[in-house]
């Protein structure tokens, strides 16, 4: 079983896209409206913010959740003993962000959600009407002005030998919002966890998009879509000494949206992040 790239562009895009979602929680799309070049940019730029000593200064606040993450604050996954071997910075439209970056990031963010609105629309209606008779209301409205969502500007720094034994860039985990969009990242790494159990790559051609199920989603939907969990492996050999930058939006409802009879978008969030530590 591999993951197939859905042309995001083909007559039967939105169906072939779901089905994959639904089978694995994952789906990967080639030639979708995303610029290439912005990413790239990004990567770049980034780059340079974690190379310099500047990224300090934008320590995260620890309320709101916004600006740096250093290495040795970065989660430990849900029932792991070490920590992630990464650093990343959380941007929001609201919170801190360097100047010299925020007409970049802000671009994206714009065309990431509204990439993500048509996205949910392809799944609520390629739902079961059983599935979406539950959906407290269209999956697109429930993202539309909402400041949760949340864009981690994420880099892998290379091996250096000396990490703690166990410790991966990402232990595996699930995400907890509703739908994630990740760029393919610079660098390979990034594994799905199947029903049966295997590991497989997803697959990181530059250009390809990566949206996966998060924990919200596989709530509203009764279980329907699933949450799959995923890791980033370490790199062998010559790639050791490489960096791994990513970009994943982690989509999130507004805090009121109702997202299944226990839960609404809100109380959902206080209870995950509680169990990770973080607040
Ligand atoms: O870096 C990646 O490819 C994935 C990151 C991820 O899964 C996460 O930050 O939740
Ligand atoms: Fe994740």
């Amino acid at each position: 079983m591999t993951l197939e790239a859905v042309d995001y562009r083909s007559p039967n895009a939105a169906q072939d896209f779901v089905k994959s979602l639904r089978e694995t929680g994952f789906g990967v799309l080639k030639n979708h409206p995303i610029r290439q070049q912005l990413v790239s940019d990004i990567y770049r730029s980034w780059q340079d913010f974690y190379n310099s000593a500047e990224k300090h200064t934008y320590r995260y606040n620890v309320g709101t959740q916004d600006g740096y993450f250093p290495p040795d604050v970065s989660e430990t996954a849900k029932g792991h003993s070490k920590k992630d071997i990464k650093e990343y910075f959380h941007y929001y439209p609201w919170g801190q962000c360097p100047l010299q970056h925020k007409d970049q990031l802000t671009q994206y963010y714009e065309e990431a959600n509204t990439l993500a609105e048509e996205l949910l629309g392809w799944i609520e209606q390629h739902s079961p009407e059983e599935v979406a008779s539950h959906y407290s209301q269209p999956l697109s409205g429930m993202i539309e002005n909402s400041d949760q969502t949340l864009l981690r500007v994420l880099h892998y720094p290379p091996l250096q030998g000396d990490e703690e034994l166990g410790a991966i860039r990402a232990g595996a985990h699930e995400d907890i919002n509703l739908i994630t969009i990740l760029p393919a990242a610079n660098e390979p790494g990034l594994q799905v966890k199947l029903k049966d159990g295997r590991w497989i790559d997803v697959p990181c051609d530059f250009g390809n998009l990566i949206v996966n199920i998060g924990d919200m989603l596989q709530e509203a939907s009764g279980g329907y879509f699933p949450s799959t969990s995923h890791r980033v492996i370490n790199p062998e050999g010559t790639d050791k000494t490489k960096s791994r930058i990513s970009l994943p939006l982690f989509l999130h409802p507004r805090p009121d949206v109702v997202l299944s009879d226990r839960h609404t978008a809100g109380s959902y969030l206080h209870e995950r992040l509680t169990e990770l530590g973080v607040i």
